[in-house]
């Protein structure tokens, strides 16, 4: 997943599928205003509990955006810059199994494939329960993302997951011991609020009560 041996940034295409970026011009009190944006793909994500192995299953993954969040958060801009200084591991996550909806299926249907092709276990529909929906970067997409909770177990096992196509994902199961540590401890290395709010709605509604 680290071995990315080049890294280098330029334009944004016009036609491309994940991002369109917009001016909106509106008049707020009678002033006009303008705000920038993007358009991206809504999304699902899925809180996945382990219930044969006691275990949170969560994925790891090179994100590009993240690499370069850290990188001009730390340096000031993404110039020169050199993979001995800044490692990839700097832009891996650790996160809820996601998925952008990008299909005309439904989002609990889209939920069920991400779960089945990032971490490998196949479960019908009914099994995936809806927890909440939400706007994630408020200031730059509006996107919206639907939050889903499914129990699992080694039964439900089909393949070892790690996504489709070339994509490059790890299947990491945290015990309900580690998943606290890493939120009391604020050790969040990268994780998206998303992931952070779903473990902890999960100690809060579905953890076994001796956790
Ligand atoms: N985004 C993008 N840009 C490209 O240029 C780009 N080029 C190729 N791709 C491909 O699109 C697919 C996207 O993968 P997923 O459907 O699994 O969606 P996620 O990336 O997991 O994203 C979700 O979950 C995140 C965590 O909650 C949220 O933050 C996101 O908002 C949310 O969408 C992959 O096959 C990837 O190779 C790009 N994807
Ligand atoms: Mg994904």
């Amino acid at each position: 997943m680290e071995n990315v041996s080049k890294i280098w940034l330029g334009p944004l295409p016009a036609d491309s599928p994940y991002v369109k970026p917009f001016r909106m011009y509106y008049i707020q009190n009678g002033v006009e205003k303008n705000w920038d944006l993007l358009k991206v793909h809504d999304s699902v994500a899925i809180i996945l509990y382990n219930s044969s192995r006691q275990k949170l299953v969560l994925v790891r993954q090179f994100r590009p955006a993240v690499y370069h969040g850290v990188i001009t958060s730390e340096k000031g801009t993404f110039d020169s810059v050199d993979l001995q200084s800044f490692p990839p591991s700097i832009g891996v996550t650790l996160e809820l199994c996601a998925g952008i909806v990008d299909k005309s299926k439904s989002w609990v249907e889209i939920a069920r494939e991400e779960v089945l092709e990032e971490c490998g276990y196949d479960v019908p529909v009914e099994r995936i329960e809806e927890v909440m929906v939400y706007r994630s970067g408020v200031g730059s997409s509006g996107a919206k993302q639907a939050m889903y909770y499914c129990e699992v177990s080694d039964a439900d096992k089909a393949n070892s997951g790690g996504g489709v196509d070339d994509e490059i994902i790890e299947v990491v199961e945290l015990s309900l011991d580690e998943a606290k540590r890493m939120l009391q401890k604020g050790a969040v290395n990268n994780s998206p609020p998303s992931c952070l709010m779903g473990l902890l709605w999960f100690f809060a509604n579905k953890a076994p009560a001796a956790v």
